[in-house]
């Protein structure tokens, strides 16, 4: 057998995701099975101080070669890196994927996307340009639990799929008109593009686009029309938005709910029922748990009788490092798509990341929910204090 592509990442940024990615790519790929590709973690940055990257390279338990460096700048230059994890607030990741990308650097960047449709747009015509790739790092897209829904909507077992309904929401209402996150919290902080919808919402989409979008054959793809209902918090972000998205040719309908008021989990024990119902003329596909991290299907067909039957996707944990979340699954299909030289992913290629942008893009503007000029210009601005980390 030939030994694994490996790649050589660089992670920037040092938050909660960041840990939790870089844990992930340090597991052993055997422990999910996979032995074609593998990852080192060569640098961490921190827009804060060298000495916290430092810290995080020790607090993941990265080998001790691996470079800790106290700006993005410094890491997007470096040439053992092939490609960055962008992990900073969705405020962000325009400057710093664009930070990259014009570094020659290949980039996964974590959802959403951009701010608006026009940031991602530039940021993939300078994929293009530059024979970069360059990846939406919605991790769901890359669970085998959603491979298999795919399949089994392209397969036809559950008939034409009419009507989706995914929700992702977390119950976070407090006394007094607020919301159980201080204002300064990227959750609801406009200044770093907080708001149910991109944080989550986004989520609730990305179920309706897997199995309403992605799954239509190429030639038919179709854009959706959406009608969206928005309450906004007084920090100017979105609480409560609920979106149907009509495809008229597929007579298919959307209906992807988020709120940080109330739960789609209420007590995270799969008892409210299943978060996200794909309806077909010959059945229903329900998936079990959070919409980023579902974790059974179960499958009710005209055939079956109404009797469910129930597939367990658990995440596959290294026991050797007591750690697996699932986060691994996109770090593969990006080492796989680097190893093929694949710009993009065939799972969530860039035309679907333009559709879905769109989308929220005009959910916001129904809803009247816009955020400041420095995080939503598609300028790209190196020295922007998003990319110096000035702030
Ligand atoms: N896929 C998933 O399951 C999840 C994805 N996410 C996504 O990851 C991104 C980051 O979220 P999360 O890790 O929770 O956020 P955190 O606040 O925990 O971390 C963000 C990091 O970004 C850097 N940063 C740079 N400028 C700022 C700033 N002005 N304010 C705050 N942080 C700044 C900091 O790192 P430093 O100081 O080192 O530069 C900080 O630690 C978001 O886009 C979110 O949507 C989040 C959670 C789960
Ligand atoms: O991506 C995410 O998934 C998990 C949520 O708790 C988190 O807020 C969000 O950013």
């Amino acid at each position: 057998m030939s030994s694994p592509y490996t790649v050589r990442w660089g992670i920037l940024a040092t938050g909660w995701i960041a840990e939790t990615f870089t844990k992930d790519l340090l597991t052993n790929p055997a422990s999910r099975g996979v032995h074609d590709v593998r990852h080192e973690v060569v640098a961490v940055s921190s827009s804060s101080s060298k000495d916290r990257a430092a810290e995080f390279i020790k607090k993941v338990d990265a080998p001790s070669s691996t470079k800790a460096y106290g700006s993005y700048h410094e890491l997007v230059a470096d040439p053992d890196v092939d490609i960055i994890y962008v992990a900073t607030p969705h405020s962000h990741h325009f400057q710093n994927a664009m930070l990259a990308l014009d570094a020659g650097k290949n980039v996964l960047c974590e959802k959403s996307l951009t701010v608006t449709a026009a940031q991602t747009r530039k940021l993939i015509e300078t994929a293009r340009s530059k024979n970069l790739f360059f990846m939406e790092a919605v991790w769901t897209r890359y669970f085998p639990l959603s491979i298999k829904v795919r399949e089994l909507i392209t397969s036809g077992a559950i008939g034409n799929v009419y009507r989706t309904i995914a929700d992702l929401s977390v119950g976070r209402d407090a006394p007094e008109g607020k919301i159980d996150f201080a204002d300064s919290n990227r959750m609801v902080n406009a200044d770093l593009a907080g708001g149910a919808l991109l944080d989550l919402g986004i989520y609730a989409l990305t179920w309706v686009f897997q199995s309403l979008y992605h799954t239509q054959p190429e030639t038919e793809k179709e854009a959706p029309t959406v009608i969206a209902a928005v309450n906004k918090y007084h920090t100017g972000a979105d609480e409560t938005t609920s979106m149907i998205l009509q495809f008229p040719k597929h007579k298919s309908h959307g209906i992807a709910l988020t709120s940080l008021r109330v739960a789609s989990e209420p007590d995270s024990k799969d008892t409210a029922g299943a978060s996200i119902r794909i309806q077909g003329g010959l059945g229903e596909i329900q998936v079990v748990g959070p919409a980023y991290r579902p974790h059974q299907l179960r499958i009710i067909t005209k055939e079956s009788d109404g009797k469910a039957e129930v597939i367990d996707f658990p995440i596959p944990k290294d026991e050797a490092r007591n750690w697996g979340h699932g986060m691994f699954w996109e770090a593969d299909e990006a080492a796989r798509c680097l190893r093929d030289g694949q710009k993009e992913s065939k799972t969530l290629p860039w035309s679907e990341s333009m559709v879905i942008m769109e989308v929220m893009d005009e959910t916001l503007r129904q809803g009247g929910v816009t955020y400041p000029e420095l995080i939503s210009t598609d300028v790209f601005d190196p020295q922007s204090p998003l990319n110096t980390g000035k702030r």
